[in-house]
């Protein structure tokens, strides 16, 4: 998979450089290339950001530096370029961002994230490539940052860990929250390790009782205790068939 990111603060993408990331990068799995917005602008002071048009708060992000790189990457050599890619613009106001998006855009071969600063990027960006590319408005969540590149270290990290051979036990994403399965929309149990006991607190019996049905049992009623007092809403939306008739009842 090949991810282009362009930001004016390509420091702030340093994180893909390590851990999952930088290792599915050094392994060849992943090609990442930061790219600063700035480096399309032509003026002393290389502006990105203008004064909204019709009034308001705060700074827009000029299109013509958006067009030059996007058109700059989109142009990358033709061996190098896998097929068409897909745009993905980090907003307030997007779809919400869940693991069914990132196991889509873990499909997909080629990513380029438009993080922007300000209040965002003139609405004709989106509009004009829009009309060549497949284009994701997305939000990680009902709080307001000050600009996009944390949302594209959340959605590649989210994507990433998907792709084959890049997580370590290829089973973990199996049991994710959210991930599709019996267990989908539950949001995982507690989780124990050695030592058995720790300033006095041992562990569940059941699960070094080496009954592997009781332990998967008592990790699916977990999942639900713990669903049911933080998101309660994932409740409704369990398929009942994944649940034996006791958790039903509790
Ligand atoms: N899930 C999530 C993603 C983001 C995100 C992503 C990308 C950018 C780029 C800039 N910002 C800052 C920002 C702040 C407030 C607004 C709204 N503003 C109200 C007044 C009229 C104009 C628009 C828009 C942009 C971003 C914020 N925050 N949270």
């Amino acid at each position: 998979m090949r991810l282009d990111v362009v930001t004016i603060f390509p420091e702030y993408l340093e994180p893909l450089n390590v851990s999952l990331v930088g290792k599915a990068r050094a392994r060849g799995q992943l090609d990442v290339r930061v790219h600063d917005l700035r480096s399309f602008t032509h003026d002393r002071h290389h502006t990105v950001d203008d004064t909204p048009y019709g009034g308001g708060p705060g700074m827009v992000m000029k299109p013509e530096p958006w067009g030059e790189a996007l058109d700059s990457i989109l142009a990358s050599g033709e061996a190098e370029r896998p097929a068409r890619p897909v745009l993905v613009v980090p907003t307030p106001s997007g779809r919400p961002f869940t693991q069914a998006l990132a196991v889509e855009l873990a499909e997909r071969p080629w990513l380029i994230f438009a993080p922007a600063r300000y209040e965002g990027i003139d609405r004709r960006v989106i509009e004009e490539y829009g009309e060549h590319l497949e284009v994701h408005e997305v939000s990680i969540g009902d709080y307001v940052l000050a600009g996009g590149e944390a949302a594209v270290l959340v959605i590649t990290e989210a994507v990433a860990r998907l792709l084959p051979g890049v997580l370590g036990n290829a089973e973990s994403h199996r049991d994710d929250s959210f991930a599709p399965g019996a267990m989908a929309d539950l949001l995982e149990g507690p989780v124990y390790t050695k030592p058995p006991e720790w300033r006095g607190r041992g562990i569940p019996e059941v699960l070094v009782s080496g009954h592997h049905g009781k332990v998967a049992r008592w990790r699916r009623d977990e999942a639900f205790r713990r669903t049911s007092v933080n998101r309660p809403d994932l409740i409704e939306r369990c398929d009942p068939a994944a649940l034996d008739k006791h958790d039903r009842k509790t």
